[in-house]
């Protein structure tokens, strides 16, 4: 689209004799905040592909997706994260089979198949064994952090079915950017998916689509739905995911899932690669709307000298005083962590403070630095319970003829009338 619509812009100007297009892109880079494991550090979007029930196609969809997105050229990985029932061994079939370790690092290599990197417990080269909540919580998060995976666009987790504790630290080690989340069309699945959606919520992770799966079968030119309809689009509906896609009850699929390569590669013409690809193309352009919701929802607006923050996936939007931000700061620098008594005071903070930079942290939170060389970590939980800033005087639009950076620019003077009323509200 970008380029015919290039080529249509510039080949309408009169002397212009011939276009020629180039298309490139910018990876963006990852979102994710200091304390994220270093063999996760170089990935800029986590995907998770969930379900509350086994055996509903969410490892299919896992897969397909994967390689969906490595078709169209982002770099992927995918991580099964199902420690009892790893399927990824039996849906695509590396020539390398057993994960190796680096001697140096002790960082675990994926293993490779058509350029998606993979990982899996079934590639542990130890049978399964057994195990209770607690270790397999810490086994995963293991297994997940301590793998290099280098640098990726994607990395797909295919997330060990249900919403327990498994699932639930999971999420909270790694910062998921968006989760996907697989059911089939009976009612009783709706029940489970609200649960999912709901843990999802609690984690602050957007569920940015609702796969369908096993929905439909053709047949005498007729499309039948087996098990009735409208359970997917109630959830659209009552959840407000944006996105359902329906994927059709397919022996290909499943042959294709038993044989080591995922449908989209043996088929990459078909109608099932046609739906990923439409998956993919969500899962893409969700995820660079929440990475752009994510970087400007918290940013220092000079001219009025606040901090506005958007909570990302809402509506709301305020003003903070930046001393207000940084005197509430719930470190160990500022509040005793056995005590809880608070260290900082109140004086010790200027007024006029202003942050040197804003950075997101995940979905949760955004890392703030000071001129004092303190990185503040404020979640955006404690930036919504802070005191607002109200009647602040939006700055005068400056008219395009006059240039902003002289002196007496009108910026300057709503800068400073709002500076002005901060010091009176204060004072009152
Ligand atoms: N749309 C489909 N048409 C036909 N077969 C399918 C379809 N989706 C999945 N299958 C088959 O159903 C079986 C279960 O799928 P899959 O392993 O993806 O489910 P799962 O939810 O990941 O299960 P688990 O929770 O046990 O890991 C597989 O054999 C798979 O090939």
């Amino acid at each position: 689209m970008f380029e015919q619509q290039a080529k249509e812009k510039v080949s309408a100007i009169p002397w212009v004799k011939g276009v020629d297009v180039k298309m490139t892109a910018q990876p963006a880079k990852p979102l994710i905040a200091d304390d994220v494991p270093a063999g996760l550090k170089k990935v800029s979007n986590i995907v998770a592909v969930s379900s509350c029930k086994g055996g509903v196609g969410k490892s299919t969809v896992a897969v397909n997706l994967a390689y969906s997105l490595a078709q169209m050229g982002a770099r992927v990985g995918i991580f099964d994260a199902d420690i009892y029932g790893p399927s990824l061994p039996t849906m695509v079939s590396p020539d390398v089979r057993v994960l190796q370790m680096n001697p140096e690092t002790r960082a675990i290599i994926p293993t490779e198949y058509l350029g998606v990197k993979l990982v899996s417990f079934g590639y542990a080269g130890q049978g399964s064994a057994i195990m209770r909540g607690p270790m397999v919580s810490g086994v995963i998060n293991q297994f997940l952090t301590t793998t290099d995976w280098g640098e990726l666009d994607y990395l797909v987790i295919d997330m060990p079915p249900g919403t327990g504790d498994i699932q639930l630290t999971l999420c909270q080690v790694v910062p998921l950017t968006a989760a996907v989340i697989v059911t089939t069309p009976q009612k009783l699945a709706f029940i489970d998916v609200a649960k999912g959606v709901r843990m999802f919520s609690k984690l602050k992770v957007p569920c940015i689509a609702v796969v369908e799966n096993m929905c439909f079968f053709e047949g005498d030119d007729k499309r039948y739905y087996p098990f009735g309809q409208g359970s997917g689009a109630q959830v659209v509906q009552q959840f407000g995911i944006p996105n359902l896609f329906e994927l059709p009850i397919r022996p290909e699929l499943s042959a294709a899932g038993d044989t080591g390569n995922p449908e989209v590669v043996v088929d990459p013409q078909g109608q099932v690669a046609d739906i990923f690809s439409n998956i993919g193309v969500c899962v893409v352009q969700q995820c660079a709307k929440l990475r752009q919701q994510v970087s400007t929802a918290v940013m220092y607006d000079r001219a009025i000298n606040a901090i506005r923050v958007k909570v990302p996936g809402t509506t709301e939007e305020f003003l903070l005083h930046p001393a207000t931000v940084r005197r509430n700061d719930r470190s160990a620098k500022s509040i005793d962590e056995w005590s809880g008594e608070q260290k900082l005071r109140y004086t010790d903070i200027a007024e006029n403070i202003e942050p040197e930079s804003i950075r997101p942290m995940g979905n949760y939170a955004v890392a703030i630095n000071w001129p004092d060389g303190f990185s503040q970590i404020a979640p955006y939980d404690q930036l919504a319970s802070l005191e607002r800033l109200v009647d602040v005087p939006e700055p005068v639009p400056v008219p395009e003829n006059i240039v902003a950076s002289t002196d007496s620019s009108p910026i300057k003077d709503a800068g400073a009338a709002a500076i002005l009323s901060h010091a009176r509200r204060l004072q009152t």
